[in-house]
């Protein structure tokens, strides 16, 4: 059989490329609006769809929503049209202080924004960035921000909508006032981390959430660690590149990867993963070595009791 370069959201029948570029991380405008224009994203980002990539991860507080924007219309001007592409972007709801939040107002109004930034027309995917929002600080429920997920959804500004960092109880939370049901959930996910949340990966497969990792290569850069061997061991058998292993076991896993990268080889690198498959044998071997150790790098401290 064929290995599938997408995956399907369960709900909606949407087909997602099976792994994104990130406009976050390492391009994540720290500074703000006030920062430059980064025209190295830009570059960036229209080299990937050059080689291929058709999906680009963005959220609200990255900043860098000029620069998905810009390179969707030379991307455009190049002669692909705006269904070629998949574009992720995330409503900033902060933190577990409950102290920072989106400046625009609602899900709704931050996606009428971010549309105009983009020049997007819509989202193929909107998410809540994070679970915590409550009235006392953000005028609106969590409950309420996931209706306005939905409405935004209703007017054709999100073709499909979802959710990032989201424990099962946020989730339940929502799920009691659901129209639809959230189709995906980004977390940090990586053999050292699979379930950034305690039970996320099992309550994902039982209400059928795709999850998408970002962070899917920090074994790489945050070693070495108990599942290197086995790593190198399949590079070996593969031909193929650690990153590649690490991305492969990822999709094996049922989990959709969102990298990113600055340098023009590792786009090609990343795409070189579609054309082998490791065996379920393997994917458990790493799953089960991966255990040994836990790292993780984001929303720290929100979910540091989670490693205690
Ligand atoms: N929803 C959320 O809360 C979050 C979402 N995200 C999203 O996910 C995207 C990807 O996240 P990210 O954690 O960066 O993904 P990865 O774990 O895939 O890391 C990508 C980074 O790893 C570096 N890298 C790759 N290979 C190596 C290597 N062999 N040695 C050292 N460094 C290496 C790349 O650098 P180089 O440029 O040199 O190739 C790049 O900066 C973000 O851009 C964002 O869109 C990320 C974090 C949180
Ligand atoms: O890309 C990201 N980098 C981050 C750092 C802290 C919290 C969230 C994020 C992102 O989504």
């Amino acid at each position: 059989m064929p290995i599938s370069k997408t995956f399907t959201l369960p709900t909606t029948g949407a087909k997602v490329p099976a792994v994104g570029f990130g406009a976050g991380t390492k391009w994540f405008k720290r500074g703000g609006a006030s920062d430059p224009f980064d025209t190295a994203l830009v570059q960036t980002i229209t080299q990937a769809v050059d080689v291929g990539f058709t999906h680009i991860d963005g959220a609200e507080i990255y900043g860098t929503d000029g620069e998905i924007g810009q390179a969707l219309a030379e991307i455009i001007k190049g002669g692909k049209s705006r269904s070629d592409l998949w574009i992720t972007n995330k409503y900033f709801a902060g933190d577990s202080s409950y102290k920072y939040r989106s400046s625009s107002g609602t899900p709704l109004d931050a996606i009428k924004k971010q549309l105009k930034e983009t020049g997007a027309d819509y989202f193929d995917l909107y998410l809540l960035h994070s679970p915590w929002i409550k009235r006392e600080s953000h005028g609106f429920s969590l409950q309420e921000a996931w209706q306005s997920l939905e409405q935004a959804q209703e007017l054709g500004l999100a073709k499909n909508i979802g959710v990032s960092n989201f424990g099962v109880e946020p989730l339940q939370d929502i799920l009691k006032v659901a129209k639809v049901v959230p189709q995906v959930n980004q977390i940090e996910f990586n053999a050292y981390l699979q379930n950034q949340t305690p039970g996320i990966f099992e309550f994902a497969q039982e209400h059928k959430i795709l999850l998408s990792a970002y962070a899917p290569l920090a074994p790489l850069y945050k070693g070495p660690g108990p599942i290197d061997p086995v790593v190198a061991a399949l590079t070996k058998k593969y031909g193929k590149s650690d990153t590649q292993v690490l991305l492969r076991w990822v999709i094996q896993k049922g989990v959709l990867p969102i990298t990113t990268t600055s340098r023009k080889e590792r786009l090609t690198e990343i795409l070189g993963i579609f054309d082998f498959e490791l065996t379920q044998e393997e994917v458990d071997e790493i799953a089960t070595l991966g255990e040994q150790k836990k790292l993780r790098l984001y929303w720290i401290p929100d979910y540091s009791k989670y490693d205690d």
